[in-house]
């Protein structure tokens, strides 16, 4: 992972940050980095997750797995939500396709759900059931939507189920009744942090996709860790985020200059927010895709207000495909190149039009969208985040805050008496129709 952050610099951007202040700022990433380290190799809670790469069994996830390989599916689905779906969202979503397609179901919207799977050919697809808690509502009131599926037309869906679960709870308690293939989720690795566990994994190995590397591409972000943000990319992006979003840049827009990198974008989203959203702070996560959104969010984001960070990713190296010639008047300047010599210019134009405007990007790159890259990049902002979270002196790995909707929901729904769902009854109104 390659991190650049001279667009990020008071030279160039407003806000930035000197050289000076990263300079003075690097004592507190030594202090911090000390911190983690203890935090790792005493796996404590959180900071377990940047031991995964060590510490996930890719043997046991290929074993578990092995009965769906061997009945050849097209397609794996994922019934999980948060991090117990965009981790496995991301991995397969940056390697493609492999032996099989993916999807996920991570929300419960009945229309969404019953066009996916009257699409999905059911006997050809495999079913991931992700929830560490075992408890989630839209994970399991899915699943058990998908087992009727399943039923309804005759498949067994016992043969095409593996779980991924904590060690107690409803869905451990069901895989347990059914016989199911279960793995366990990482002890102490908040769900956001799990992608390369057997959490983001089992969708991968069912694809054939190279498991192994994706792990040696974490081990090798494990490695980079340093007592320096000058030495270490990872932290070096997380130092720059912090110190920017302490001058005013309070968003922080991921864009990835590449399509199968659409999902990371979500995934990087859950992890800053859940992870860095306390005690009033936090960037604001923004999903783009670049060059697409160049024709509709880029506006703001030059001519907008100086309040973001813009993070580029981008692969070094991919495949490419030529652009025909052609005499077409005023296109002919097109005819000859490439989708990716196109791509790359329309990436360096937006980068240099952001330094121009004086609003701070990062460029971050990986040397291909490979199984070690991906692995060292996803490694790469869990420990930037990390580190981002020791600097702000926040709670990293907790999510107090999305539990009051969770009761109130619950307390809609006929599940017990919460205050909260009170709340909702009371809600001021002014409807305009
Ligand atoms: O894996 P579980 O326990 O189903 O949780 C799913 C997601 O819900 C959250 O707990 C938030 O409600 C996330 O942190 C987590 O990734």
């Amino acid at each position: 992972m390659y991190v650049d952050i001279g667009n990020a610099l008071s030279s160039v951007a407003t806000p930035g940050v000197s050289r000076a202040s990263l300079e003075r700022l690097d004592e507190r990433v030594a202090a911090a980095h000390e911190r983690i380290e203890r935090g790792i190799e005493d796996r404590e809670f959180g900071y377990a997750a940047l031991a995964l790469p060590e510490d996930t069994d890719a043997d046991a996830i290929e074993s578990a797995v092995e009965p769906l390989v061997e009945l050849d599916v097209d397609a794996v689905l994922t019934v999980g939500i948060g991090g117990s779906a965009l981790g496995a969202a991301t991995v397969s979503g940056a390697l493609g396709p492999g032996r099989a397609g993916t999807f996920h179901l991570d929300n419960v919207d009945p229309q969404r759900t019953a066009r996916l799977l009257d699409d999905l050919p059911l006997a050809d697809t495999a079913v991931h059931v992700v929830s560490r808690s075992g408890t989630t509502a839209e994970t399991l009131s899915n699943f058990l939507v998908v087992r009727e599926a399943y039923e309804r037309e005759g498949v067994d869906w016992t043969e095409r189920t593996v779980v991924t679960t904590g060690p107690d709870g409803p869905l451990r308690a069901l895989s347990e009744q059914e016989g199911l293939p279960a793995l366990d989720v990482p002890e102490g690795v908040p769900g956001r942090f799990s992608a390369l566990s057997t959490v983001g994994l089992v969708p991968a190995a069912i694809q054939g996709h190279d498991v192994a590397g994706l792990l040696a591409g974490g081990r090798a972000g494990r490695e980079s860790l340093a007592g320096s943000l000058f030495d270490c990319p990872a932290y070096a992006y997380g130092a720059v985020s912090y110190a920017l979003e302490q001058r005013g840049a309070t968003q922080q827009v991921c864009m990835p200059y590449a399509e199968d990198l659409e999902y990371f974008a979500e995934w990087f989203a859950q992890l800053w927010a859940e992870s860095l959203g306390k005690d009033g702070l936090g960037q604001t996560p923004v999903r783009a895709l670049g060059a697409t959104d160049q024709h509709s969010q880029l506006q703001l984001y030059r001519a907008g207000r100086h309040d973001k960070q813009v993070t580029f990713v981008r692969p070094r190296d991919r495949p490419d495909v030529p652009i025909p010639d052609t005499d077409v008047e005023g296109l002919s300047y097109l005819g000859g190149s490439s989708l990716g010599d196109l791509l790359d210019a329309e990436f360096e134009a937006t980068e240099a039009s952001l330094a121009a405007a004086g609003l701070p990007n990062v460029r971050v790159e990986l040397d291909a969208l490979d199984a070690e890259s991906v692995g060292e990049l996803l490694y790469g902002f869990e420990a930037a985040c990390v580190l981002v979270g020791e600097l702000m002196g926040v709670e990293t790995f907790t999510q107090p805050a999305v539990e009051w909707g969770k009761r109130a929901a619950r307390g809609l729904l006929g599940g017990g008496e919460f205050e909260e769902a009170d709340a909702v009854a009371e809600k001021e109104r002014l409807l305009v129709e």
